[in-house]
């Protein structure tokens, strides 16, 4: 594996009276594409709010390139270069693309350098740059989804998080969505990809990682898993 860039140690974290991740234990490679699939309810979006500091660690610890993620706000986990496209986009529905980017740099004081990744984004996303007036409430599935990665990249992180990518959209648009998502791996992010079903990452990701009730319960390779039956019958009900 590639060095790390995230790690959690023995990490529980949960809402008010219900403990969601029960002692987690991960690592995702730099440069990598790290997937957490498992059954719906069982903490991958609280996994991915944890790392974020949206909900709070009770026990554990998360570090980015060794440094201690935990103890931050979730403002200073986005500086610190943690990128979060939470599920459903949740993008401005009022504001045209150009502005819901501009949104995704609301940390970023320097001019130049907001401009530079508005460059970056619209080179990666060439769809976006055509739509640049387009009001986001008039997006169809795909381009909302390819909008919030956009506006996600514009926070400038090295660690992009996705929580379900494919969720609500058509196979070939899903297909779409992956191509960019590969293509972003190629450019260099980091990513870490919650999905429910493993099947389309299958082949391109470099480590699989299934949660099961709040535990990773197995790590491996696509090949590994689908060598697995018994994994695959009873968590991703194929
Ligand atoms: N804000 C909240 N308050 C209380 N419980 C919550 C909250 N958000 C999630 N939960 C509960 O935590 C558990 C894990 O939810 P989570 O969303 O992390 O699962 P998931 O694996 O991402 O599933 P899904 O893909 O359906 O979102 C579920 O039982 C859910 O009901």
């Amino acid at each position: 594996m590639a060095e790390p860039i995230l790690q959690l140690k023995g990490v529980k974290s949960g809402y008010a009276g219900r403990l969601v991740l029960q002692g987690a234990d991960f690592v995702a490679g730099k440069g990598e594409l790290t997937a957490v699939i498992g059954p719906n309810g069982h903490g991958k979006s609280t996994l991915l709010k944890t790392i974020s500091g949206i909900v709070r660690v009770s026990e554990g610890e998360i570090s980015l390139k060794g440094k201690r993620l935990d103890t931050l706000r979730p403002d200073q986990v986005v500086a610190e270069g943690v990128i979060h496209v939470p599920q459903g986009d949740l993008l401005f529905p009022g504001m045209t693309i150009y502005e819901n980017l501009m949104m995704g740099a609301y940390l970023t004081r320097e001019a130049g350098s907001v401009a530079e990744r508005l460059e970056r984004v619209f080179t990666l996303l060439p769809k976006l740059k055509d739509r640049r007036n387009q009001v986001a409430g008039t997006l169809s599935g795909g381009e909302r989804r390819m909008c919030g990665i956009g506006r996600g990249l514009m926070a400038g992180g090295e660690l992009l998080m996705l929580d379900e990518p494919s969720l609500g959209l058509a196979p070939i648009v899903i297909d779409q969505i992956y191509e960019v998502i590969f293509d972003l791996r190629h450019a260099g992010l980091s990513i870490l990809l919650v999905e429910e079903n493993a099947e389309r990452i299958m082949d391109q990701a470099d480590s699989i990682h299934l949660l099961d009730n709040g535990r990773f319960a197995w790590t491996g390779k696509g090949a590994e898993l689908m060598a697995r039956p018994e994994i695959v019958e009873a968590y991703l009900g194929a």
